[in-house]
């Protein structure tokens, strides 16, 4: 008789990616009190958005993540072939997402930057310096997918009115606001022993103080854009908000925000990125599965 073999299969690195960005989306989506953001208080800024539905769209992206990984082992190099290849993925992606939340933007921008970096951390298992990754993910978004559709996005429109290239030029600039603000900020006040969900406060608010969020700018212009970047600046410099003094401030923020109807969704986006890079560095090893 043959006993049943329980040892569970190891996971292949697409699969332990995609666990890696749908975490970071999730862990993102908790996050609480975030600035005028879905979270476990409540809607924020948003009327058509709630916690629940982060949660499943976030998990429907799964897939999506993972192709974007095996494409990454195959195609083998950064070039159009795997730039093109990711980019039909990630429009599938968004259908994806798109019925699971009956047609909601829950993760639009989201897609586009942890889908770079999940293939850019696949192409190069070993090379797990976040630096690294970015600027692999920014050779891909350099790269023109002569397939990617040209709408009038909000993005576009923004782009137009005010010059702002958003999460494109983001992108193609080697994530700056993760790579030389948030990333640095996480690992101040986790130093500072401000324990970890103010840390990650902190990284967002590191991010809102100088990103020009095309969300904001959308939504409530370049008043909106002012307002997060001196108001985030405010609660870092007030102590963070692990400090009473920065609590208050974030509190206040998150008032301001919300009557200007301002979220700041281009800053969350890049905090999940912050949080993929976070665990792909501190030794939750991608290449032998190790959490
Ligand atoms: C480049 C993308 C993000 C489109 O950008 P665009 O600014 O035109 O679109 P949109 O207004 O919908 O905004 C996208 C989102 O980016 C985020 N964002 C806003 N500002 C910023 C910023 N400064 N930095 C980073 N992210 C930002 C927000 O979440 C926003 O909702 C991407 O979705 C895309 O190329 N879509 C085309 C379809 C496709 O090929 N998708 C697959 C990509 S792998
Ligand atoms: N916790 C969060 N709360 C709200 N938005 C978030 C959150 N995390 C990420 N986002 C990002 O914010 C974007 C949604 O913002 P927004 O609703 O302004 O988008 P929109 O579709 O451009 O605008 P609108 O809903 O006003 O038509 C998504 O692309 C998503 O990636």
């Amino acid at each position: 008789m043959h006993a049943f073999n329980l040892q569970p299969k190891p996971l292949s690195l697409a699969e332990r990616l995609a666990d890696m960005a749908v975490d970071a989306l999730i862990d993102e989506a908790d996050l609480s009190p975030k600035p005028a953001l879905v979270d476990r208080r409540g809607n924020g800024a948003h009327t058509d958005l709630h916690l629940g539905l982060m949660h499943a769209s976030a998990l429907s992206l799964w897939p999506a993540f993972k192709e974007m990984a095996q494409a990454a082992s195959e195609f083998g190099e950064v070039g159009l072939p795997l730039r093109e290849a990711i980019g039909l993925i990630g429009r599938e992606g968004e259908q994806a997402m798109l019925a699971t939340t009956h047609g909601v933007n829950t993760h639009r921008g989201a897609i586009w930057a942890l889908g770079l970096l999940v293939t850019a951390a696949a192409l190069e298992p070993e090379s797990t310096a976040p630096g690294a990754i970015a600027l692999r993910a920014a050779r891909l978004a350099l790269l023109d997918d002569r397939y990617a559709p040209h709408p009038l996005s909000h993005g576009a429109q923004v782009a137009q009115r005010y010059g702002a290239r958003g999460a494109r030029e983001e992108a193609q600039l080697g994530f700056p606001a993760v790579i030389q603000r948030a990333l640095p900020q996480l690992k101040h006040s986790r130093a500072a022993g401000h324990g970890e969900q103010n840390a990650r406060l902190d990284a967002l608010l590191a991010i809102m103080s100088s990103l020009a969020d095309t969300c904001v700018l959308y939504r409530a212009g370049e008043t909106g854009l002012q307002t997060m970047q001196l108001g985030a600046q405010a609660v870092l410099e007030a102590g963070g908000s692990a400090s009473l003094a920065g609590r208050r401030r974030l509190h206040r923020l998150d008032e301001q925000l919300i009557a200007l109807n301002a979220s700041p969704g281009g800053a969350a986006d890049l905090l999940a990125a912050c949080l993929f890079l976070d665990r792909i560095e501190s030794g939750d090893s991608i290449i032998q599965g190790v959490f």
